[in-house]
């Protein structure tokens, strides 16, 4: 896959990506600052910080409940922030529509349902892309490429894949809009160690192509150790962050949230 899609972006102001080439903008891609949020009058996060550039995988990790899903959610336009601020390379989008999130480049693959199981692989990659109005061939032909499972498995209903093959296809489904940033929650849930090793591998490689990552994983071992950054949440705010590697080697962080 180039990288030359997010030369086609749109800017949340509406100036075209060609205008500010990301070189000149010394913001992270995405920066969420002071955010509180939560579902009708129930507060989840407090006062949440993180920064993410655009080379970079960063795994939030937690107890259940924390509020990692909520984070992706909040970022996506999914729940509006009650306080703070979501900047997608220094532009403040919160409140912004996820559809609207989506066309300025950020993709989100949720934990369940993040196919259509009743559609074929290539009319899943098709609905990925209902956002764009230009030639879907190129870059659809570009995910086959990179994923040649999808590629064999093209006219196969979605239902018919297993759950490492469902995920892999749920992360080209996000791709066809060219994302610069992709929210994934959990993408090995359900998956057996190896497939889970295998859709790491996947995460890693949508990275180098530029993408940058910011993965909820309740495995956060395995999270960290393909992460660049680490983010520990407890109770809805950052309890620890620090390099990934870091935070793994941190006894009191692998005690309280790794099992020791
Ligand atoms: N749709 C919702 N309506 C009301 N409360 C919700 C909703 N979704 C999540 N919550 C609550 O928000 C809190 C944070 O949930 P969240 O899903 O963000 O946690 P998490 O850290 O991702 O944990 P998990 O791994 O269990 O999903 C929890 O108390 C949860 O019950």
């Amino acid at each position: 896959m180039s990288r030359e899609w997010s030369q086609r972006r749109v800017l949340p102001d509406g100036g075209a990506a060609e205008s500010a080439p990301p070189e000149q903008s010394t913001a992270p891609v995405l920066s969420v600052d002071g955010v509180d949020s939560g579902y009708g009058d129930v507060q989840v996060l407090d006062d949440l910080s993180l920064t993410l550039e655009q080379e970079e995988i960063a795994c939030l990790v937690g107890p259940n409940g924390a509020g990692k899903s909520t984070v992706l959610k909040t970022v996506f336009g999914l729940l509006s922030p009650w306080e703070g601020h979501v900047r997608y390379r220094g532009e403040d989008i919160g409140g912004m529509a996820p559809e609207e999130i989506v066309r300025i480049g950020i993709g989100y693959v949720p934990q369940t349902d993040n196919v259509f199981a009743s559609l074929t692989i290539e009319e899943n990659l098709r609905m990925g892309g209902v956002a764009r109005n230009d030639d879907l061939e190129p870059v659809i032909a570009e995910l086959y490429d990179r994923f040649p499972i999808l590629d064999e498995k093209r006219e196969a209903k979605a239902r018919t894949l297993s759950g490492g093959q469902r995920q892999v296809l749920a992360f080209a489904r996000a791709l066809v809009m060219e994302p610069d940033v992709l929210l994934i929650d959990e993408p090995s849930a359900g998956l057996a160690p190896n497939t889970a090793d295998e859709v790491f591998a996947d995460v890693q490689a949508v990275n180098d192509l530029g993408t940058a990552i910011l993965m909820v994983e309740q495995n956060a071992r395995k999270g960290l150790a393909i992460s660049d950054t680490g983010y520990v949440l407890d109770q809805g705010s950052v309890a620890y962050t620090d390099d990934a590697d870091a935070l793994l080697d941190n006894p009191e962080v692998s005690r309280l949230y790794l099992g020791g």
